[in-house]
């Protein structure tokens, strides 16, 4: 136990064991070697690492990974120690906060990782409890900085949820610790199983896991109950912390894809000396096949994979557009996948599709608007670009009157940089009558039903 000092408790947190640093400061050439390999990647990619959009990506990537992965440089001691404080007029003992069974808890943490399984960021909601002893009680905000230090690495649910539990055990000194984490990850759309009409791919794997310490080690104790109940008032509804089991361990949809054909091994290497200059060990057993199934996954946004299909479905539908009764077709909730080409992060959502079309002329079947979008979406984006492009298409094969909507969830606003969770995109493009009859824009938007935007 620590002692009092001025209201602080010095906790020796280098006896704890959760002191970890993986020892590297900032250096440039750490920078400069995952640009190196972000370049490799782009060139497998089959794009022009000088184009426009392209020539500051490496640097983003970058920038991106060493933040999303700061926490290898981060202290728990540092944090915690100056922030630990005596809750005046409570008796020393178990449990006080207010009392014997006092319960502290912070509810929605929202926090990013990155999966070690494939290298995307997943998406975490977290819950800490502790139950204080020793007249000690720590600055609520350290609960969420200390969760962020794990959760800025390569992780997995469980792992990282039982790192947070026990830093913050070695770190407070409480009677328990209890952690609940809400992970959210997203789905692979594996390109090579993915038919080119299909729409349904969309959504988020997700993954409860909890952990305890002292008091919360029973799993079926009350104190885990209380916790639950407080959850429960927010609306949060952890039916049971239940026990660690499996559910946890092949989470990440990238161990469900496609084996088929071998990944490129530059590409591959690449991404292994990203692994070495973010301080991991490629060799680590859960990093085995990471750079591999990174590889695969960014292997769906090679430029022109789609090509030849698209063109086999276009053949033979450009239909003649005769100017009586029309009316305005749409298609809507068409979802899509595309990469982000600033950050090599995925976006993904829905696309709806208006059209004034003639009476008598079939509307485009929806299978094709659906392969367009998919052509248009799996690149390496930029959402304007993707929402102009479907509407060029679709205009080419109309003749003209097109308006069409992309709504998005963007990995790079919300994992990353300015962290804006729960922020969504919409781009509009509007072609020929649309762009200057509003009652038309109006009557079609107006038909685009509401939250159609994918979300956890
Ligand atoms: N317009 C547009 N911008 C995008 C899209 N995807 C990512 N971006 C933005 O691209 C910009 C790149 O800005 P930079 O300042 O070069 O990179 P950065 O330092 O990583 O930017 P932050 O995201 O602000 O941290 C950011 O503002 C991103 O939000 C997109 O589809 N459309
Ligand atoms: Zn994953």
């Amino acid at each position: 136990m620590g002692a009092l000092d001025e209201g602080h408790f010095n906790v020796e947190l280098e006896e704890s064991g959760v002191n970890i640093e993986l020892g590297f400061e900032e250096e440039p050439e750490t920078v400069a070697a995952i640009e190196d390999a972000v370049k490799s990647l782009l060139q497998g990619l089959g794009e022009d690492i000088n184009r426009e959009g392209l020539r500051r990506t490496p640097l983003r990537v970058a920038k991106a990974l060493r933040e999303g992965t700061g926490g290898y440089r981060q202290k728990v001691k540092d944090i915690v120690q100056g922030a630990l404080f005596p809750e005046v007029g409570l008796e020393s003992g178990i449990g006080h906060a207010g009392g014997v069974g006092g319960l502290v808890i912070v509810r929605d943490l929202d926090l990013f990782s990155y999966c070690e399984s494939c290298l995307l960021p997943f998406q975490v909601k977290c819950h800490v409890g502790y139950v204080p002893s020793g007249q000690r009680v720590v600055g609520l905000s350290k609960l969420s900085r200390v969760a962020d230090i794990f959760a800025k690495r390569l992780q997995d649910p469980q792992r990282l949820a039982d790192e947070v539990c026990s830093a913050l055990q070695h770190g407070i000194k409480p009677t328990g610790v209890a952690v609940i984490l809400q992970c959210l990850h997203v789905h692979f759309p594996n390109f090579e199983s993915v038919s080119l009409e299909s729409s349904n791919h969309h959504g988020w794997v997700k993954v409860l896991v909890t952990s305890g310490s002292g008091v919360f080690e029973n799993e079926n104790s009350d104190i885990w109950g209380d916790f639950l109940s407080l959850l429960k008032f927010r609306g949060i509804n952890v039916e049971k912390a239940h026990p660690r089991d499996s559910s946890a361990k092949c989470w990440c949809p990238s161990q469900a894809t496609s084996k088929t054909g071998p990944a490129n091994s530059g590409m591959v290497a690449a991404v292994a000396a990203i692994l070495r200059s973010l301080g991991e060990d490629p060799l680590r057993k859960e990093l085995l096949g990471t750079p591999t199934r990174f590889v695969k996954w960014l292997m769906n946004f090679k430029n022109s994979n789609l090509e030849m299909k698209l063109n086999g479905l276009v053949l033979g539908r450009i239909d003649t557009l005769k100017s009586i009764g029309e009316h305005i077709n749409s298609e809507l909730n068409l979802s899509f996948w595309s990469q982000c080409e600033h950050h090599l992060l995925p976006f993904h959502g829905v696309v709806h599709i208006g059209y004034i079309c003639s009476e008598g002329v079939n509307p485009i079947r929806k299978p094709l608007l659906q392969s367009i979008v998919h052509f248009h979406g799996f690149k390496l984006q930029v959402q304007e670009r993707l929402t102009r492009q479907i509407a060029e298409t679709v205009s080419s094969l109309l003749g003209g009157d097109v308006m069409v909507v992309v709504e998005a969830n963007h990995t790079c606003m919300i994992s990353r940089g300015i962290e804006k969770f729960g922020s969504s995109t919409a781009t509009v493009a509007v072609l020929g009558r649309f762009s200057t009859d509003p009652a038309a824009r109006a009557k079609f938007l107006q038909s685009i039903p509401n939250s159609t935007t994918s979300g956890g």
